[in-house]
């Protein structure tokens, strides 16, 4: 399940057709695909009316109105913005009417409305006939099918001003950013990938239950407490004692060998009773600050409910002479510049704290999430989680991985600080990065799923996304 901008489809038609797949053969294969895929939740007795645009989107749905009709179907075809202008949609609407089809006008009432007049090379906000059909389209009572983006929603960016409202959306080839954006992902309804023949991949993808069931790590059964890593939290201070707590039993219960949390002595001492399964480093950021790093840690996370900046600052020059991967989240998060060293540095901002980073305002952070998580993580060699609806895991590398499990109920406090917990875990044990990250995310989030399936989301704990872990992780073993 890959993901394109608009710009990267375009360069891939182009590549297509020097290879000899001609944009009408695409064209075809996306009509074909568009009405098997429509097949499933269609009848003959309905009535479906196809709104076709005068670009390449318009096209697609010019061939699905054909092959609707020379399957019996009850279908009609509006082109509301005129005739086609694009040469490829030209050659198909010719090949419609000599097939002897006709054009309509919109008229009374339909069961099904399929929305193909603007796709990913359009550029809202709409104008024209076009703004007064989809006005009008989303008053009615009907089943709503948009071709490969809702019109009125742009390829790339979280922003529309009046848009098509679809149930469903079949993107073609690839989704495009927008589908994951807050400001245009609820117009797509549900969201499915047709194939049109293209063999290109992308860099961005979404992180699917697929992927983690191919990377999570059965445990062996000679494993001993070593085998899943020790690892060292620096968090919580007399403030924010329960930073340390949802983050500690975030870790253990995603199943890490050992963990030293390094805290206050009166933090220290209120865990003690609550996690007994933990070792304690008593003012370990202190220590470390004073280059006393405990030995023999395989990962380190620092931040959650710690209020000092300079101390932290001053903490984390130690660790980055250190040969550890670091979870850097909360308390840490500061706009710095990030060292080159070996081992992997992880941020988990939400996106007020990537703007306080970035300098960025939320607003815009949130209208382009995926270019900007992935910008700062190749500008700055670290590993982006930015967090929110559909979390965007972005790579130094330029790979991205977009997650889309979790719902409303973990905007909660204390939720981040047990996905920090969790990420030493996997860090600390798994052998792969990126699955590491990703499948900690994806956990996190089915823990809230899991939860929003028997109660209500609003009720949950960041510790209950904890104690839904072994349930979960369980039917990935
Ligand atoms: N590889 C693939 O995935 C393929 C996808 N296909 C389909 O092609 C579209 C993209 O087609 P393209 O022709 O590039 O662009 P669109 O059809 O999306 O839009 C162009 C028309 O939009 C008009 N336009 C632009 N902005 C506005 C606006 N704000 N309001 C109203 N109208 C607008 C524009 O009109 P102009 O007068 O400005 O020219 C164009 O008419 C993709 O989404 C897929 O559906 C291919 O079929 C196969 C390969
Ligand atoms: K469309």
């Amino acid at each position: 399940m890959h993901i394109f901008t608009g710009a990267e489809i375009k360069q891939i038609d182009q590549i297509a057709q020097k290879s000899g797949l001609d944009v009408f053969t695409l064209m075809e294969n996306a009509g074909r695909a568009l009405f098997e895929e429509m097949k499933k939740h269609i009848g003959k007795k309905d009535r479906i009316l196809i709104m076709s645009g005068k670009g390449n989107n318009g096209g697609d749905g010019i061939v699905l109105a054909r092959y609707l009709q020379q399957h019996g179907y009850s279908c009609e075809l509006v082109l509301p913005a005129g005739k086609p202008k694009s040469e490829t949609a030209l050659k198909h609407f010719t090949h419609y009417t000599s097939c002897g089809l006709k054009v309509s006008e919109i008229q009374g009432k339909y069961d099904v409305i399929v929305d193909a007049l603007l796709g990913a090379g359009a550029t809202p906000p709409l104008q024209g006939e076009i703004q007064k059909v989809i006005h009008w389209a989303n008053e009615q009572h009907a089943l709503k099918i948009a071709v490969d983006l809702p019109t009125g929603v742009s390829a790339d960016e979280g922003w529309a001003d009046e848009a098509f409202q679809a149930n469903y959306t079949y993107c073609l080839h690839g989704y495009k950013p927008s589908a994951f954006l807050e400001g245009s992902t609820d117009y797509y309804g549900e969201k499915k990938v047709l194939g049109i023949g293209l063999p290109q991949e992308s860099k961005w993808q979404v992180w699917t239950e697929e992927h983690v069931k191919r990377t999570f790590q059965k445990r062996e059964q000679k494993a001993h407490k070593g085998t899943f890593g020790t690892g060292l939290l620096l968090a919580g201070s007399d403030e924010m004692p329960g930073s340390a707590l949802l983050a500690g039993i975030g870790a253990l219960r995603s199943g890490i060998g050992k963990l030293t949390i390094g805290t206050s002595r009166f933090v220290a001492g209120v865990l003690a009773g609550r996690i007994p399964e933990a070792m304690y480093a008593h003012d370990g950021l202190q220590k470390v600050v004073n280059g006393q790093v405990p030995k023999g840690m395989k990962a380190c996370a620092i931040g959650p409910g710690l209020p000092n900046p300079e101390e932290i600052e001053q903490a984390l020059k130690v660790l980055f002479q250190s040969d550890l991967p670091l979870i850097i989240d909360a308390g840490a998060l500061q706009e710095r510049r990030y060292p080159s060293r070996k081992a992997e540095i992880i941020l988990t901002p939400h996106p007020g704290e990537f703007s306080k980073m970035t300098g960025i305002p939320v607003p815009d952070i949130q209208k382009n999430r995926l270019y900007f998580a992935q910008k700062y993580a190749q500008e700055q060699g670290v590993i982006t989680v930015l967090k929110g609806r559909n979390t965007v895991i972005a790579f130094p590398d330029g790979d991205l991985f977009v997650n889309e499990t979790g719902n409303a109920g973990l905007a909660k406090g204390g939720t981040g600080d047990t996905l920090t917990g969790m990420l030493l875990a996997f860090v600390s044990a798994e052998k792969d990065i990126k699955s590491a990250v990703a499948n900690a995310v994806y956990f996190h989030g089915c823990s809230a799923d899991h939860w929003g399936k028997t109660k209500a989301q609003r009720g949950l704990l960041a510790s209950d996304v904890s104690e839904l872990l072994p349930d979960i992780m369980k039917s990935f073993e």
